[in-house]
C-alpha cells in the first residue's frame, strides 16, 4: 500500500499552484537536467543540487558576505525555480545557505538607495516575482535556515511549506523592516499572518522584531529548532515524511489555502509596485536607508 501510495505520489501535477490555477504559465529551457542521478548548477549566487533518485534539490544560497537579494540573487533564484518547478524528478525543495552564519540578510539595501525610478520598478518586479515562485511552488519546500535570517530572508522562509531553524541565539529571524524606517508590503505581511495569526503579526511587524530561535518556536514562525549541525538532514528527513502524501492531494490542498494571498498579490501587483517606487525614492525614506547602512557598517568597526 506503502509502495503504490508513493507510486502515486508521483504522478503530479505540472506547473507551479500558479499555473495550476488557470493562468497561464511560462516555458523555460530544460538545459540542466539530463538523466544522470544528480543534476547540479551553480551560478554565481545559488547553488542547485537535484538528487533524482531522493527527489529531493536543495538549492542554496552562496551571495557572500550575507546573501543579500539582489537583482542578480533574483534572477538566479527564479530561473532555478523554474526549472525545478518543470522537472518532475523533483518533488521537493530545500531552502538553505552556504554562507556561515546567515540565512539571508533579505533585500539589498544598495538596490534600493541611491538608484533611478526605472531600477526601483525592475527591482521590485523582480521581487514580488521570486515571492510568487516560492509562495506558489507545486513542489514541497522547506526552508533549512541555518544563519540570520532578516525581512526578505524570513519572508523565503514564510513562503515555504515548513521551517527548520538552527538552535543559535544569534541567528534571529522576523519581518523587521520597521526599524529601518521602511514598511513590511502588503503580501509580507499576509505571509505572516498565515504562518503565525493576525495579533502575533501585527505586533511583529508594527515592532519589526527580530525572533531568537526559542521565541520563533513558541510563536509558530518555525516549525522545529534542531542543532546547527542537524539542520539539512533534520529538513531531508522531514521531506521523506511530506513524500508518503500523494503528490495531487497535497497540491490542491496548498493551492487551495494559498491562493486566496496570490490572488490578492495578483490584483493589487502594479499599485503595490507604483507604492514601492513612491514611498522608496522619498527623500526622508532614503535618509533612513542610509542611516541604516552607516549603522551597520559603525556595528563592524
Ligand atoms: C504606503 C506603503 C508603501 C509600501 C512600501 C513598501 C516598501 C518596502 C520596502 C522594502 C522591504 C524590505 C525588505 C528587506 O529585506 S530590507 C533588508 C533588511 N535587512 C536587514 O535589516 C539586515 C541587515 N543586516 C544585518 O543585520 C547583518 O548584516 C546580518 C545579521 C545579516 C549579518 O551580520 P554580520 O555577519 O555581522 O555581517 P555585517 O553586518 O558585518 O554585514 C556584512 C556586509 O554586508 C552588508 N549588508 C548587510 N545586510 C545587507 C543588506 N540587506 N543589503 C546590503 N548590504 C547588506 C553590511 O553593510 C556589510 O557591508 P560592508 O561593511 O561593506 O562589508
Amino acid at each position: 500500500m506503502a509502495t503504490l501510495l508513493r507510486k502515486a505520489a508521483r504522478v503530479s501535477l505540472s506547473g507551479s499552484l500558479l499555473s495550476a490555477g488557470g493562468r497561464p504559465g511560462r516555458l523555460y529551457a530544460l538545459s540542466y537536467f539530463g538523466s544522470n542521478s544528480r543534476n547540479s548548477s551553480t551560478s554565481s549566487k545559488v547553488k542547485v543540487d537535484l538528487d533524482n533518485s531522493s527527489g529531493i534539490a536543495v538549492v542554496k544560497f552562496q551571495g557572500p558576505p550575507v546573501n543579500s537579494m539582489g537583482m542578480d540573487f533574483l534572477t538566479e533564484m527564479a530561473i532555478g525555480l523554474d526549472k525545478l518547478e518543470l522537472d518532475k524528478n523533483c518533488r521537493g525543495i530545500i531552502l538553505t545557505s552556504a554562507v556561515p552564519k546567515v540565512f539571508s540578510a533579505g533585500l539589498d539595501i544598495m538596490d534600493m538607495y541611491g538608484k533611478t525610478l526605472e531600477h526601483y520598478e525592475l527591482f521590485w518586479r523582480s521581487v514580488q516575482d521570486l515571492w510568487l515562485k516560492l509562495y506558489s511552488s507545486s513542489k514541497i519546500m522547506i526552508a533549512a535556515i541555518n544563519g540570520a535570517s532578516p525581512a526578505g530572508g524570513c519572508l523565503m522562509a514564510l513562503s515555504c511549506d515548513y521551517r527548520i531553524l538552527a538552535d543559535n541565539p544569534r541567528y534571529k529571524i522576523g519581518l523587521n523592516e520597521a526599524q529601518l524606517g521602511i514598511v513590511a508590503p502588503f503580501w509580507f505581511k499576509d505571509s505572516m499572518v498565515n504562518t503565525v495569526g493576525y495579533r502575533i503579526a501585527e505586533e511583529s511587524i508594527q515592532f519589526g522584531v527580530m525572533y531568537s530561535p526559542a521565541d520563533a518556536l513558541k510563536i509558530g514562525l518555525v516549525d522545529q529548532v534542531v542543532p546547527e549541525d542537524k539542520v539539512l538532514s533534520t529538513a531531508k528527513e522531514k521531506m521523506e515524511k511530506w513524500f508518503d502524501i500523494p503528490d495531487h492531494a497535497r497540491q490542491i490542498s496548498k493551492s487551495m489555502m494559498r491562493k486566496p494571498t496570490i490572488d490578492r498579490m495578483l490584483a493589487n501587483r502594479e499599485t503595490d509596485i507604483k507604492n514601492f517606487v513612491g514611498f522608496i525614492s522619498k527623500d526622508s525614506i532614503q535618509k533612513s536607508l542610509e542611516m541604516y547602512m552607516a549603522m551597520l557598517k559603525m556595528k563592524k568597526g
